[in-house]
């Protein structure tokens, strides 16, 4: 890998804390950091180098998954951190960082290979490049990369303007959007399967796939970003982003001679092919909900309209649902659930594949599943069915787990941050699919907006609005959950493996 120097900014904030500064170090107890690097961390806020050293550290300790034993080693990781106070729109600041970044470059004897790292708030992003052009730092004798982090633009016409912006100064090729579900092993594995399993190949369309359900699920609700969740909504921070990103990485077919970072083609053919939405009829194929009161674990949770920094009268989104369909050859008439929402029964992100039926004599469906668990748990698992030969009439559920990688598996950022370092695009977002992910949200953004999509109220610690039952079941079909055995009311007696049920 080439010298790098890492230039981020945000490096006081709470994204670098939690998960920048963990990933660089496991990357760097991995030995997979470049032989010489460097990072300069900006920000308004003081520090001296040993004062944001320490700050590095602190992060360390409280975030990492590595626990730091060899304080040698630790050393030697914050030596390559240095600090340099910038606010985003000076000018002169920017002067001052291009001279503190080539005395590094020089000291350290390395080529100006400079990764811009914008961990920022978004209103940043566009000044920041601009700066960096004007300024003379992405223009030496090296590479750039620019990684940016979420929200990438707040609809289609702003995220078109943001990228406008960004193409003065950043070419495609040199722009790495972040979307960190893009980093977490199992959809990785995705792609790798799909270019190696002939057998998965051969299931993959809508000759065998009954539906797909792809569900993200999380028990915390806004915690401390009202400001930002209230404007954006589940639509906006998971739907139009990591959700369509997932379905792009399950219905995309992946040749097996696929050159590296050439996979994006196929899921921008993807997402051309799905079945735009009309803004009148949204209502049909989506449904909004938000959280009321409830119990999350037995602990008693408020309303989103009762947390701080949110308006008493927000109709903001907490939960979204919604019917796709692709008009392509494999998928044609395959639905496409997808459902993500805060405050829900259990964290979960999943992704079950639904196999067309092997009915019993009495009509009863029992399909084969192949469910992704992407997160907490990271799992493959094959459910089917066996008669059971008790009773003739029944079906048994085997299941087969296959734990991906059990032990040290790296987080999305070390995969991503990885990635960047050496140029590889193949799990970042290409603007092709950011484009078309907020053209397809578009029409329902609109339709939120206009009141047209009934805001259905679900209490905290269920599946959601049971109105999202209904997108199912009109196609005869139903949410798949998992019992896990920490749920004790659906856990038979001494039952040691569980399986997933249509009900709960
Ligand atoms: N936190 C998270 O889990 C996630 C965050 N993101 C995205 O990452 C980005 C950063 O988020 P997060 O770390 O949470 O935000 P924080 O508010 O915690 O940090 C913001 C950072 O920006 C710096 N900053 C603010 N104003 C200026 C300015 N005028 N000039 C220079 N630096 C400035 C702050 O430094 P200082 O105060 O020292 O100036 C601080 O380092 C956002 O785009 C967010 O959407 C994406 C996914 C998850
Ligand atoms: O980007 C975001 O993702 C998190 C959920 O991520 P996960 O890796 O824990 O599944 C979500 O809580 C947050 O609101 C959103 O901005």
């Amino acid at each position: 890998m080439e010298p790098t120097t890492l230039i981020l900014f945000g490096a006081t904030g709470d994204l670098a804390k939690r998960k920048i500064y963990p990933a660089l170090y496991n990357l760097f107890a991995d030995q997979k950091l470049p032989p010489s690097f460097s990072l300069i961390g900006l920000g308004r806020r003081e520090h001296s180098d040993a004062s944001f050293q320490a700050h590095v550290e602190q992060s360390l300790r409280q975030f990492s998954r590595r626990e730091i034993r060899d304080s040698a080693s630790l050393q030697s990781f914050l030596t390559m951190f240095r600090y340099c106070i910038l606010d985003a729109g000076r000018k002169e600041d920017y002067a001052k960082l291009l001279q503190m970044v080539e005395e590094r470059e020089q000291a350290l004897r390395i080529q100006p290979n400079r990764l811009f790292y914008l961990s920022v708030g978004p209103e940043f992003f566009e000044k920041i490049a601009a700066h960096i052009q004007e300024s003379g730092l992405g223009s030496a004798n090296g590479w750039k990369r620019l990684v940016i982090e979420k929200p990438f633009g707040h609809d289609l016409q702003t995220a078109r303007d943001l990228n406008r912006k960004l193409s003065q100064a950043f070419t495609e090729r040199e722009i790495f959007r972040i979307d960190h579900y893009l980093g977490k092993p199992i959809v990785q594995k995705l792609e790798e399967l799909h270019q190696t399993d002939p057998l998965l190949r051969e299931l993959w369309s809508s000759r065998r796939v009954a539906n797909v359900q792809i569900t993200a699920s999380e028990t915390v609700g806004v915690e401390e970003r009202a400001g930002y969740y209230d404007q954006a909504g589940a639509i906006r921070d998971m739907f139009q982003n990591h959700m369509l990103q997932l379905l792009m990485m399950v219905a995309s077919h992946f040749p097996a001679d696929l050159p590296r970072g050439d996979g994006r083609s196929k899921k921008r053919s993807v997402m051309e092919a799905l079945r735009p939405l009309v803004k009148q009829n949204t209502g049909a194929a989506v449904i909004r909900g938000q959280y009321q009161a409830g119990e999350i674990q037995n602990t008693p949770v408020i309303g989103y309209t009762a947390e701080p920094g949110i308006d008493s009268a927000s109709r903001n989104d907490t939960f979204v649902a919604a019917k796709l369909l692709i008009d392509d050859d494999y998928w044609r008439d395959v639905p496409f659930y997808i459902r993500t929402g805060k405050r829900m029964r259990e964290k979960s992100t999943r992704i079950v594949v639904e196999f067309k039926d092997a009915k019993t004599k009495s009509g009863s469906r029992a399909p084969n599943l192949l469910v992704f668990e992407i997160g907490p748990d990271e799992a493959i698992t094959l459910q089917f069915q066996s008669k059971d030969s008790s009773q003739l009439e029944a079906f048994d559920p085997i299941r087969i787990d296959a734990p991906v990688s059990p032990g040290n598996v790296p987080e999305a950022y070390e995969n991503l941050i990885d990635d960047a370092l050496h140029g590889d695009p193949t799990f970042f977002a290409h603007w092709d699919e950011v484009e078309l992910s907020w053209k397809w949200v578009q029409p329902v953004l609109e339709a939120f907006e206009e009141n047209l999509v009934p805001l259905h109220l679900y209490a905290a610690g269920t599946y959601g609005p049971a109105e999202s039952d209904r997108l199912l079941a009109e196609d005869g079909f139903h949410w798949w959950f998992d019992i896990k055995p920490n749920q004790p009311s659906e856990q038979k007696e001494g039952e040691q493996s569980y399986a997933y049920h249509t009900n709960y």
